[in-house]
């Protein structure tokens, strides 16, 4: 699988190790992160990950911030993405599976190494469950986007 990974500066300390669980699971690697601990500001780093899976050349997400919450609030402005801050596994997976998450974000000053590599891997191996509810809600979801957007036009 193809994967946008992102990190700002305070997701640096984890941004190694992360690329080296995302080697491990046989992803390639499109890096939109920063690669030194000089200050830079998330919504930039969330940008050009989403640009990437919007695009197609990505197929999932994944941004490290220090909590992950600001990062998914950037991802979450781009029309299209569904974004979530996981520090479940449970979450991790079924973020995929009932609401196809296409980034998740993770927070290095929360989790430690191994949690991450497990969050990496539920979230990576899981595959969206076409249901009727599920299908129903993510639809609602991208309409929801298109009202806002048709509201913020007028
Ligand atoms: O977690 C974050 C946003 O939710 C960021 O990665 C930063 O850690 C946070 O905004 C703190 O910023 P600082 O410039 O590192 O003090």
């Amino acid at each position: 699988m193809r994967v946008a990974f992102g990190n700002d500066h305070a997701g640096y300390p984890m941004r190694q190790y992360v690329m080296d669980v995302l080697a491990q699971l046989g992803c390639e690697v499109i890096d939109c992160g920063t690669a030194a601990p000089e200050p830079v500001d998330f919504p930039d780093i969330a940008q050009a990950v989403c640009k990437e899976v919007l695009s197609g050349r990505a197929e999932r997400g994944l941004l490290v911030c220090g909590t992950g919450v600001g990062a998914a609030i950037a991802a979450n402005k781009v029309p299209g993405i569904r974004a979530a801050v996981c520090h479940d596994v449970h979450s991790a997976h079924q973020c995929v599976e009932h609401d196809d998450v296409n980034v998740m974000c993770l927070g290095a000053q929360i989790v430690g190494p191994w949690l991450a590599a497990d969050l990496i891997r539920a979230f990576l191996q899981a595959r969206f469950r076409a249901e009727p509810e599920f299908v129903r809600r993510v639809a609602k979801l991208a309409a929801l986007e298109r009202r806002l957007a048709g509201e913020r036009a007028t």
